[in-house]
C-alpha cells in the first residue's frame, strides 16, 4: 500500500485543523490546527473572513505533510468536515467574497425567519427540507447578503456570483477554481434543499430570490469531486469526502446502525440519531438531516442542536476570566460538591432544539450571597449536559427509540467531570472513543471507502475502539430534582430580547 495516507480537513467554528491519517497502522501521522478570528459586528451577529479560513487552512495542511517528512505523491485522497449553515458568496471570476461568512450562529436574520413563519411556511419547509425555520440555517444569510451588499442581487441575477457553505469555498479553492460542489450533507442544512427528492427546491430558491444558478452542484458524501490543483500542494490528490462535520463525527463514531446515536460537544452540542433510509417526523422540534450519501444509498440523521457548550466554557476563560484554561474548568469544577442550587443557561446566541427560541439570552439563576466561583464554573459545565439532556428526552419521543449508550466525540469529552455528569443526567452509560478526533477520522473514512481504501461500512465499524466508559450513579430523585431547576431556569430565559 503506497498511498496509504489521507489528509483530513477539518473546518470548524473556532480552528481549522488538518489530520494526516496513517491508514496502514491505523495512527494519527500529524495534526495542525490554526484557529481564526471571530467577528461579531454587532450583538448577535457572528462572522469569519473567508480569506483568512482558506489562507489558515492551506497552512496546515501544507504544515502536516512538512512535519510527518512524507511525499505528498503517496496521498491517497482528501477528506472534508466543515462547520455546516455558515456561508460565502464570492465573485465567480475573482474568486474573492463580496462579504465576510455569515456563521451559523448569526442571528441577524431573525426577522426574515419571522417573515418566513408569518407566511405560513413553516410545515412546507419541514417537509421539503427537515427542518424548522430559524437564523441558524443558510438559506435566510444568502438571501440577507444579496439584500444588503450593494449590487450583490443584480451580479447574482447576471450569473457573475457563486454562493456555498465552506466545503464549497475549500474545494473551489483548493481545486483552483475548478470546482463549485458541495455534498447532500451540506446542502440539506440550507433550508433550500429537498431532502427527500435531492434536488435544490425551486419554490423555496424563489421565495428567498436566490437563484439557482449561484448554488453548488450536489455530490455524494463518499466518491471523488475534484482534484486539488497541482501548484496547492505539488501533486493532483482526489478530494473524495466530503460532509458536514456532526454527519463525519456520526460516521466516524460507526454510527451505522438504526437508534445508534453520537453527541460531540464542540462549541455547540450537536446529537444525531441514525434513523435509516427514510425521514421520520418530528413532533417535538428536532430537524432531519441527510446523514450521508454513498453511492445510491441515502441514510438520514435525527438531529439536535445545541447553540452553546464549549462556547461557555470559552466564555468562562475570555470573558469572565474565571479559568485560564478549558481544562481547569474541571478541575474548579470538582473543588464543590454542587452548584449551590444555581443554573447557568448560556443562550448566549439564542437556544436551539428543542425551544428554537431566537430570543433567548443567556442568564445565571438562584445565586446568593453563598455562590461562589466554582459554582459557576460547575454550572457552566453542568448547563452542556443538561442541554443534551432536553434534546435526548425529546428523540426518544420522536424515533421511539430508547438509547442504550451515547457515543461522545469533541474538544469537551476530554473533561471526565462533564462526561460523568452528563452519564448521570442521562441515565445512561456515556463511552468516549480512543480517537476523539471523530469528525477528522469521519472525514478519512468517507474519503477512503471513495477511492477505494474501504469496501464496506462494515470494514470501518470494526475499527471503532473504547477509551472509557462512564456508568451513571445518580439517583432518581437527585436527577429528577436537578433537571426541575434546568428547566425552570430555562424558561426564565426565553424570549428575553423580544
Ligand atoms: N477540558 C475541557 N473542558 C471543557 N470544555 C473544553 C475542554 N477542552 C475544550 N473544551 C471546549 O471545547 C471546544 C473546542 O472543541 P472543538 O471540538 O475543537 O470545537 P469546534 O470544532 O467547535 O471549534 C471549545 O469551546 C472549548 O471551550
Ligand atoms: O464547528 P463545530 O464543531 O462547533 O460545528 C458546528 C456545526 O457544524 C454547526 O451546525
Amino acid at each position: 500500500m503506497d498511498k496509504k495516507y489521507i489528509i483530513s480537513i477539518d473546518q470548524g467554528t473556532t480552528s481549522s485543523r488538518a489530520v494526516l491519517f496513517d491508514m496502514k497502522s491505523k495512527s494519527i501521522k500529524a495534526v495542525k490546527n490554526k484557529q481564526f478570528r471571530q467577528i461579531y459586528p454587532y450583538p448577535g451577529w457572528v462572522e469569519h473572513d473567508p480569506e483568512e479560513i482558506w489562507h489558515g487552512q492551506l497552512e496546515v495542511i501544507r504544515d502536516v505533510i512538512a512535519e510527518s517528512g512524507i511525499d505528498a505523491s503517496y496521498i491517497s485522497c482528501i477528506g472534508i468536515a466543515n462547520q455546516r449553515e455558515t456561508v460565502v458568496v464570492w465573485d465567480k471570476s475573482t474568486g474573492k467574497p463580496i462579504y465576510n461568512a455569515i456563521v451559523w450562529q448569526c442571528r441577524r436574520t431573525a426577522d426574515l425567519c419571522d417573515k418566513l413563519k408569518d407566511e405560513g411556511l413553516d410545515q412546507i419547509i419541514k417537509k421539503k427540507t427537515g427542518l424548522v425555520i430559524d437564523a441558524y440555517f443558510s438559506g435566510t444569510k444568502i438571501k440577507w447578503i444579496l439584500e444588503n451588499v450593494p449590487g450583490a442581487k443584480e451580479r447574482a441575477n447576471k450569473g457573475e456570483l457563486l454562493a456555498g457553505t465552506i466545503d464549497s469555498w475549500l474545494i473551489w479553492n483548493l481545486t483552483g477554481g475548478k470546482a463549485h460542489v458541495t455534498d447532500y450533507t451540506n446542502a440539506s442544512r440550507t433550508m433550500l434543499f429537498n431532502i427527500t427528492r435531492l434536488e435544490w427546491d425551486e419554490e423555496l430558491l424563489q421565495h428567498m430570490g436566490i437563484p439557482r444558478a449561484m448554488l453548488p452542484h450536489v455530490v455524494s458524501s463518499s466518491g471523488i469531486a475534484g482534484y486539488t490543483s497541482e501548484e496547492m500542494l505539488g501533486v493532483k490528490i482526489p478530494i473524495s469526502g466530503i460532509a458536514g462535520d456532526q454527519q463525519a463525527a456520526l460516521f466516524g463514531q460507526a454510527c451505522f446502525e438504526v437508534g445508534t446515536a453520537k453527541n460531540t460537544y464542540g462549541t455547540g452540542c450537536f446529537i444525531l440519531m441514525n434513523i435509516g433510509k427514510e425521514p421520520v417526523k418530528s413532533e417535538h422540534n428536532l430537524i432531519n438531516t441527510i446523514a450521508w450519501v454513498i453511492g445510491d444509498e441515502v441514510e438520514y440523521a435525527l438531529e439536535g442542536s445545541v447553540f452553546n457548550a464549549g462556547s461557555a466554557i470559552q466564555w468562562l476563560r475570555d470573558e469572565m476570566r474565571l479559568i485560564k484554561t478549558a481544562h481547569e474548568s474541571q478541575i474548579e469544577a470538582e473543588k464543590v460538591e454542587s452548584t449551590g442550587g444555581i443554573y447557568v443557561v448560556p443562550a448566549f446566541t439564542g437556544l436551539g432544539a428543542p425551544y428554537w427560541d431566537m430570543y433567548a439570552r443567556g442568564i445565571i439563576a438562584g445565586i446568593t450571597r453563598g455562590t461562589r466561583r466554582e459554582h459557576i464554573i460547575r454550572a457552566a459545565l453542568e448547563s452542556i449536559a443538561y442541554q443534551s439532556m432536553d434534546v435526548l428526552r425529546v428523540m426518544k419521543l420522536d424515533s421511539g427509540i430508547e438509547l442504550k449508550e451515547l457515543r461522545v466525540d469533541g474538544g469537551a469529552c476530554a473533561n471526565s467531570f462533564l462526561m460523568q455528569f452528563q452519564a448521570d443526567i442521562l441515565n445512561i452509560n456515556v463511552k468516549r472513543p480512543r480517537i476523539i478526533e471523530t469528525t477528522a477520522l469521519g472525514a478519512a473514512y468517507l474519503a477512503g471507502l471513495g477511492s477505494g481504501l474501504w469496501n464496506s461500512k462494515d470494514e470501518i465499524q470494526r475499527e471503532w475502539a473504547l477509551d472509557k466508559i462512564f456508568i451513571p450513579c445518580m439517583s432518581d430523585e437527585m436527577r429528577n430534582e436537578k433537571y426541575m431547576g434546568w428547566k425552570k431556569a430555562v424558561e426564565r430565559s426565553m424570549e428575553w430580547c423580544k
